[in-house]
């Protein structure tokens, strides 16, 4: 059955620094890359045939050293799709600070509802309209015909997938947190049915 592997990209300098990021280009810090590293390692068994990321450097770099660790060669496709969710005018903001300045309550709504936009950025919902008709037409398409798929992407574009995939509500999906450079490996069927999940931790 082929397997869809979603990976959260491993920590940037601003996930240590508590900010904002959105489509703001920040590099992986050490502790990023070690964490790449370990994604790596934990995935030396399945031998991917296609990868998927975004256009930002963190998702690309994670994705580069997971496949320097398996020591696969494969087709890798980048596209902006994956983004991270566009923040708006939280981009660069301190989390804390955030809270401080509009309340702890909407700030945790702008960060995990799903159609509750932050300031000039997308919701989550937004993100799933950019997400999905991708997953559809680009990565389930590999599924359908029996490959085995490596997406490294972003919290909330990953979010958006893990939705559609295991049939979220929105009141489930505002629970949902993932962790930097964790792979979730999904068993699929050819139809593109969830079978299985498994939380690979380090
Ligand atoms: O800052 C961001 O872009 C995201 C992911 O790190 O943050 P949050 O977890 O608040 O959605």
């Amino acid at each position: 059955m082929p397997k869809l592997v979603l990976v959260r990209h491993g920590q940037s300098f601003w996930n240590l620094q508590n900010r904002f990021t959105g489509w703001v280009d920040v590099p992986l810090t050490e502790k990023g890359k070690e964490e790449a590293f370990k994604a790596g390692e934990l995935l030396k068994d399945i031998r991917f045939n296609v990868a998927y990321t975004s256009a930002l450097t963190r998702a690309q770099e994670t994705l580069r050293i997971i496949l320097e660790v398996i020591g696969l060669q494969i087709p890798v496709i980048k596209d902006q799709a994956l983004n991270e969710r566009h923040y708006g005018a939280l981009q660069g903001l301190n989390k804390d600070r955030a809270r401080q300045k509009y309340g702890a309550e909407i700030v945790h709504l702008w960060r995990r509802s799903y159609d509750i936009a932050p300031p000039e950025g997308e919701s989550l919902k937004d993100t799933a309209a950019r997400t999905i008709p991708f997953l559809e037409r680009a990565i389930l398409g590999d599924i359908y015909e029996g490959n085995d798929v490596l997406v490294v992407a972003h919290g909330n574009s990953l979010r958006s997938i893990i939705m559609y995939l295991e049939k979220l509500t929105p009141e489930e999906i505002i629970k949902v947190e993932l962790d930097t450079g964790v792979p979730i490996v999904y068993e699929m069927d050819k139809e593109g049915n969830v079978l299985n999940k498994e939380i690979r931790r380090h």
